[in-house]
């Protein structure tokens, strides 16, 4: 089958990108991205493509090439729908705040909300494409929606996961590791169907690269790779606090496995906790899943990736706390960073919301600063948990969009996101400005420590030790 026209259900942060590239790389194919939010439609059809509704390094460029040109954002689904051979649905999956599997399943709401569009609204045959990430099996579903409309149209379902990261997302498109695509192979229909999709791609990546699967095994690997990520960020978290109280420094302990090719060197770095829409909604799922078939110990093995997750923040809060003389309350603490990770403006489950939260139920006085994150966006956060009154959340947090002026008399600094920028400020300048003794409590090991320390600061990292302590001095066997 040849591909003239593409539609793509959801123009978020998986979405907009994905398709700018393949837009970008078929010119020959048109993709318009339909999305029921009309601010958001409206923002990626902004004139000024810095003004997108995405932050991501190098989206303006491709958005800037290819829309208007064979890329369409558009709130008109159904017509979208109607002309596509092949449809991605690319909605929001989160986890279920209500209901049987509150807290752990995945809600799958929007999709079948989508597969109910498509089947009401198709008149010829199409490719359904699930580049959401879904529990294993949600394609046996979405055919039940699809088959039972009895209108005579064919649909074949594809499982197409998508890996890329944020902040890195036009990178890791242009040039992915894998794409991933389960299909009926059984099938010569199905084959087709694997080869249209595979086609796209294959323009721009190569055929050794493109794997192909059945759909279940490429539904459930993509909820593997992520729950294989995270226990790399909790095993090193793990392992900062052994640190910590051992007088061992964390970076050095990732240096040296990760030098074993067997274990390799990515993905190691201690921090203040992962944050993101996927690692904690993916595992919980993947629990979730497991709980359902009734694997206790598959369950409770993954769920403690989740469990070290928020003990890391929790812990980081609680340092800041103890080390500020055990009060923080009334004081001015300031908050570098707002953002799950550098190079983005998603804040989803970004460990500075739970490290503030927790820091507010303290009464320390908050102030943020963040490049890209907008204030509505800290505030309506925080907001989210209920922890306290949209109010209090105002009158106890403040934003601030000059970094010298948020770490103007504050007791202490907290760096929460790794923004490049943060190294190359003026800590000198910050340090003047500080009360003594000036602490800085770097979440992602990012800063200088032995810089920080020669101009006065008393700096604590994540994983790092206090002081250098002779071999000798303590016993090396505990109890
Ligand atoms: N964010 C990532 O880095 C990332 C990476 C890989 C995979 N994923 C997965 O991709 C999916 C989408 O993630 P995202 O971060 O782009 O989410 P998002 O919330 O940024 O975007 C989803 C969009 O879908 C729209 N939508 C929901 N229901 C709709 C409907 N019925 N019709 C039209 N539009 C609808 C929403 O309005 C929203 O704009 C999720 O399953 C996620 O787990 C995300
Ligand atoms: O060594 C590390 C690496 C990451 N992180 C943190 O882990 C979180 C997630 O980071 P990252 O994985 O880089 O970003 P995401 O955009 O969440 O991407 C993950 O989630 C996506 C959504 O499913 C997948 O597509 C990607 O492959 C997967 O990396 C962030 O808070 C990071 O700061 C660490 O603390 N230490």
């Amino acid at each position: 089958m040849k591909v003239k026209n593409i539609c793509c259900i959801g123009a978020g942060y998986v979405g907009g990108p994905t398709m700018a590239v393949i837009a970008q790389k078929c010119p020959e194919i048109n993709v318009t991205v339909v999305d029921i939010n009309e601010d958001r439609i409206a923002a990626w059809n902004n004139e000024d493509v810095e003004k997108i509704p995405v932050y991501e390094p190098g989206l303006p460029a491709v958005v800037k090439e290819a829309r208007g040109k064979n890329l369409f954002f558009s709130t008109n689904v159904d017509a979208a729908i109607d002309a596509a051979e092949l449809i991605f649905i690319s909605v929001n999956t989160p986890t279920k705040t209500y209901g049987i599997g509150k807290g752990m399943a995945a809600d799958l709401k929007w999709i079948e909300l989508c597969a109910r569009q498509i089947a009401r609204v198709s008149r010829t045959d199409k490719i359904i494409v699930e580049k959401s990430t879904l529990p294993v099996r949600t394609a046996a579903a979405l055919r039940e929606i699809l088959d039972n409309t009895g209108n005579g149209v064919k649909y074949q379902i594809l499982s197409n996961p998508e890996f890329l990261a944020e902040g890195t997302a036009i990178q890791d498109l242009l040039n992915p590791d894998r794409v991933l695509i389960g299909g009926d192979v059984q099938s010569t229909e199905g084959q087709e169907a694997i080869s249209a999709l595979s086609g796209i791609y294959e323009k721009w990546v190569p055929k050794s690269k493109i794997l192909t699967t059945n759909v279940w095994s490429s539904e459930l690997s993509k909820l593997t790779a992520n729950a294989f990520l995270a226990q790399r960020v909790s095993s090193i978290n793990a392992m900062s606090e052994l640190c910590e109280v051992t007088g061992a420094d964390v970076t050095e302990v990732a240096k040296a496995i990760g030098m074993d090719s067997r274990i390799g060197s990515k993905f190691l770095n201690s921090s203040v906790g992962f944050g993101g829409s996927c690692f904690q909604k993916d595992i919980l799922n993947l629990v979730y899943i497991a709980q359902s078939f009734g694997l206790k110990e598959v369950a409770e093995y993954w769920e403690q990736v989740i469990i070290m997750n928020d003990y890391q923040k929790k812990r980081f809060a609680a340092n800041i706390i103890q080390t500020l003389y055990n009060t923080v309350s009334g004081k001015k603490i300031t908050i570098l960073g707002w953002a799950f990770k550098k190079d983005t403006n998603d804040t989803r489950e970004s460990a500075a919301i739970y490290v503030v939260d927790h820091l507010l139920n303290e009464e320390a006085n908050i102030t943020v600063y963040d490049p890209k994150v907008q204030s509505e966006q800290i505030f309506s956060d925080l907001d989210y948990l209920k922890s306290r009154s949209k109010e209090a959340n105002r009158s106890n947090l403040k934003v601030v969009h000059d970094p010298y002026e948020a770490c103007k008399n504050s007791h202490a600094i907290a760096v929460l996101t790794e923004w490049e920028e943060f190294k190359g400020y003026d800590w000198e300048r910050i340090y003047q400005n500080m009360l003594k003794p000036a602490f800085v409590f770097d979440g992602r090991n990012l800063l200088d420590i032995q810089e920080l320390i020669k101009i006065g600061f008393v700096p604590k990292g994540v994983g790092k030790p206090e002081f250098m302590e002779s071999f000798a001095a303590k016993p090396a066997m505990v109890g």
